[in-house]
């Protein structure tokens, strides 16, 4: 079992919750890095998972929660749990978590995570990741894990298979993760952001649970259409994706409880401050950069904007 690590986590929420007490519960030196309302409930009490799916849940205590990064210092690997419309402030500051070989690893959905975090701290300490768990925040140190396997893939941004890559990798698998590292993390992150991005996109649009949208053959289509338009994007990035991905990302749709909703689907539709900006809106962005038509998404960002809470 690996426990030698010192481990920072930036964010008490939902993701970094759980995997912050998963990996303290399995022996690992864990540092959260969070907002005020997390430190006296985690210091006091440890983080508390409960579970959807029947299964004991289980309490953990890190080894320290802090609202300051210098109270904290440098980490073998940090594991950046934030909203992805909040990586570039939460990495500011946290640069004391950061020392030369320090990885950061991004469990944000979407495509823009990993270039913040070089533009924050140096494109050497930042990872590509992709997180695979559904999770939600009960109340400050209390999370609420809804079932199933929890999952990442991790790499390096340029394929290579780093001895820190493989070391974090064995202690999140250590802690009951399923974790793989990957020579293609660029196309991982890309493949699940065509998925979140087109079933939660068209699911916000419609407003109906993936149930619904994949039963009906034209809102099947159009969570298919839109894939392509996100995988066509994709392969100007140098991700690579295909009728295959497509396929295998369908079926993932079709294994989703019918009553299944994205985050930013929900997070729209209950008017709170959603990822539509980094999903849809980056798909955007790119496809006018790369000169890629993606109506489809064009459609559900201009059609959301008006229900995101953070828009002006
Ligand atoms: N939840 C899930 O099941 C899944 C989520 N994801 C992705 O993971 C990411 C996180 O999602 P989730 O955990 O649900 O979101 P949450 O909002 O539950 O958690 C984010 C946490 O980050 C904290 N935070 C924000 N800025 C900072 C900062 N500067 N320093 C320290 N902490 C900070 C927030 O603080 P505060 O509490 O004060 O707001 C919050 O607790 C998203 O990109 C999401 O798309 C991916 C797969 C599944
Ligand atoms: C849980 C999952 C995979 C699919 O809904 C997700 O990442 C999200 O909703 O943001």
């Amino acid at each position: 079992m690996e426990t030698s690590m010192k481990i920072g986590v930036i964010g008490a929420g939902g993701v970094g919750a759980y995997f912050a007490a998963a990996l303290a519960r399995s022996g690992v030196e864990v540092h959260l890095l969070a907002t005020e309302r997390h430190i006296a409930p985690i210091a006091e009490h440890g983080i508390t998972v409960t579970k959807g799916d029947g299964t004991p849940g289980f309490s953990a205590r890190v080894a320290s929660v802090s609202t300051k990064a210098e109270e904290i210092g440098a980490c073998d690997a940090v594991i950046l749990t934030c909203k992805a419309g909040q990586v570039t402030e939460a990495m500011d500051a946290a640069h004391a978590l950061i020392g030369p070989e320090t990885a950061v690893l991004p469990l944000q959905n979407g495509v823009t995570a990993s270039g913040r975090i070089a533009d924050s701290v140096g494109p050497s300490h930042a990872l590509g990741g992709v997180c695979v768990i559904i999770s939600y925040l009960q109340e400050p140190g209390t999370v609420h894990h809804v079932g199933g396997q929890p999952a990442i893939i991790l790499g390096e941004i340029d394929g290579s298979i780093s001895p820190r890559a493989t070391q974090l990798s064995e202690a999140l698998a250590a802690a009951g993760v399923s974790t793989s590292v990957s020579s293609d993390i660029v196309t991982d992150m890309w493949r699940k952001f065509m998925l979140i991005s087109s079933y939660g996109g068209v699911g916000a649009l419609c407003r109906e649970p993936v149930g619904r949208t994949r039963a009906n053959p034209l809102t099947r289509s159009l969570v298919e259409d839109s894939m392509r338009e996100v995988a066509l994007l994709a392969g100007k990035v140098g991700a690579k994706l295909g009728e295959q991905d497509i396929d295998q990302m369908m079926a993932q749709v079709d294994a989703f409880a019918p009553d299944s909703t994205a985050s930013m689907q929900r997070d729209l539709i209950a008017g709170r401050s959603s990822e539509l900006e980094e999903q849809n809106g980056t798909i955007v962005r790119m496809a006018e950069h790369h000169a890629v038509a993606v109506p489809i998404h064009h459609t559900i960002y201009r059609a959301m904007a008006l229900l995101d809470g953070s828009a002006m």
